[in-house]
């Protein structure tokens, strides 16, 4: 069994229908999904806002470069144009950790190298797991990250998973 934290976004497009896909490409999986925030872009600040969202997944038969393989078909299916580093994109679906699970192969880093400073990824993960640990940082909550640009946006709500 695994069990994987994965960050979506999205600042490009109907960028709520394409982190609606990933609850749907993933349905039989999905243990639990965050709020959705607006969020500041950072890394490239000259760029539309993003949507940001966790979701936690789960399977007996998928491994960690599974959850990968299945994050970057769905960007594929979103339409996804690799430009530049942090640049804009439809959707981005990184794999944050996956329990027991490190790795410092280049295509598959874990736990995710930059999660543990992006409060992109840290206060949506604390909505849907308070007591998430991140492997070689301790707990989530312990750790200091600004929540500057980032809003809960509450008329946006992930669907269709709850009752698979
Ligand atoms: N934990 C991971 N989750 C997703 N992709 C990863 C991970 N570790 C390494 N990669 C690799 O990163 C590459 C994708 O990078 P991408 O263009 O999405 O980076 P980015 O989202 O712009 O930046 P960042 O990785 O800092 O979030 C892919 O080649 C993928 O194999
Ligand atoms: N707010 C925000 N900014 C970003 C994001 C993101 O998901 N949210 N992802 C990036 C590339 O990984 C670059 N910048």
């Amino acid at each position: 069994m695994t069990r994987a934290v994965l960050s979506i976004g999205s600042n490009l497009g109907d960028r709520f229908a394409f982190l609606q896909s990933v609850v749907d490409g993933l349905r039989p999986f999905v243990i639990a999904v965050s709020p959705v925030y607006e969020t500041a872009a950072w890394g490239v600040e000259d760029q539309p806002d993003f949507l940001n969202a966790i979701v936690i997944v789960a399977s007996d038969e998928v491994d960690e470069w599974g959850w990968l393989r299945r994050g970057q078909a769905l960007e594929n299916a979103a339409g996804r144009v690799r430009e530049k580093r942090w640049g804009p994109r439809t959707l981005d679906v990184d794999v944050v950790s996956v329990d027991g699970v490190s790795s410092d192969h280049p295509e598959l880093l874990l736990p995710h190298p930059g999660a543990f400073e992006r409060a992109t990824v840290l206060i949506p993960w604390l909505d849907v797991e308070p007591d998430a640990v991140l492997p070689g940082r301790g707990p989530v909550a312990g750790l200091e990250f600004s929540a500057d640009g980032v809003r809960r946006r509450d008329d946006l709500v992930l669907s269709g998973w709850m009752d698979v």
